[in-house]
């Protein structure tokens, strides 16, 4: 058992984002769960109002997973074990659309997924089957939170786009210039490496998840324009920072008004509570106790 049970909100910080300078780190922990350590140690910080709040790297503080080696059940796990409720995660994608440059933030509300089923996917497996329901892969409510902060974003025409649909492909390889243009083809807006499975295990888990994406670069699909090099990525990464650590604490004060006040409502990141608990179709005495046990960990008395 952690000594951290009531950390609501957390953020999990993708390429480019170790840390976040705007967060008071005062501790830093490092849970085993039964699918193994997170890709970092979890830095718990203070807000303003005296919360405590989660950030944890995604590839690890020097970055040294890619995408398809992240831990991502052990990630949600070790949040969910400290009381985690809403997660908001960053990420650096490309832009398959003409309008949304590189800096520009988005928030995507679809997903269509490219992945290659190399990553462990899900906490319900061997006895254990479960269904979510993933028609809506991100949270609205902390979508109209951040969105609400558009106009604070710095920097030159940078702007904040909304109901994005994203790819999300294996890599870590990025895209020829065709897979590119079927991406474009087939409705998506944006792309990463990074949303998928973590965005599922959210769900599992009953925690409401929403996804800033930042745009690096235009893929491999405008005819003018050099591929994607991580080069592009990195530089325009670092451009992104300071408005990534801004929007974090900016909307820290609207999220703990609901998630520890109780001021607001938010009725969609209350309905996951509860969500999972007739979730499996297995029954009961077909399910193996095992399976059982580690889901225990993330749902305790569902199962
Ligand atoms: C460094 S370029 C490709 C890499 O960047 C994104 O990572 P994250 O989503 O964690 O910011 C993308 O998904 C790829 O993993
Ligand atoms: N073009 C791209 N493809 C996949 N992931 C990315 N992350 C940043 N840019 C990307």
């Amino acid at each position: 058992m952690s000594k951290y049970t009531d950390v609501k909100i957390a953020f999990i910080g993708g390429s480019g984002l170790y840390r976040l300078d705007t967060l008071k780190p005062v501790d830093e922990i490092e849970p085993e769960t039964p699918w193994g350590k997170p890709s970092a140690k979890i830095v718990i910080c203070e807000t303003a109002s005296g919360n405590h709040v989660a950030f944890l790297a995604r590839h690890g503080t020097g970055h040294h997973l890619n995408p398809s080696e992240v831990p991502a059940r052990a990630n949600i796990a070790a949040l969910k074990s400290i009381g985690v409720e809403v997660i908001i995660a960053f990420s650096a994608v490309g832009s398959l659309r003409e309008e949304i440059k590189p800096r520009d933030f988005i928030l995507p509300s679809q997903i269509i997924d490219r992945t290659k089923g190399i990553r462990p996917s899900t906490f319900f497996e061997k006895g254990c089957a479960a269904h979510i329901a993933f028609g809506e892969p991100f949270n609205k409510d902390l979508a109209d939170i951040i969105y609400s902060q558009k106009n604070t974003l710095q920097g030159e025409n940078v702007e904040m786009h909304r109901d994005k649909c994203l790819i999300c492909m294996e890599g870590p390889a990025f895209s020829t210039r065709a897979e590119s243009n079927m991406y474009r083809m087939v409705g998506g807006d944006i792309i990463n490496m990074s949303v998928l499975p973590e965005a599922k295990l959210a769900m599992e888990a009953e925690i409401a998840y929403q996804m800033i994406c930042m745009a690096t670069d235009y893929d491999s699909w405008r005819v003018s324009e050099e591929v994607v090099t991580v080069e592009t990525v990195v530089a325009n990464l670092n451009a992104n920072t300071s408005n990534a650590n801004q929007l974090a604490v900016n909307i820290l004060p609207a999220l703990e008004e609901a998630l520890y006040e109780n001021k607001v409502e938010l009725p969609r990141v209350k309905a996951l509570k509860g969500s999972m608990r007739f979730a499996s179709i297995t029954a009961k005495e077909a399910r193996n106790l095992e399976a059982v046990r580690k889901i225990e960990y993330i749902l305790p008395g569902y199962f």
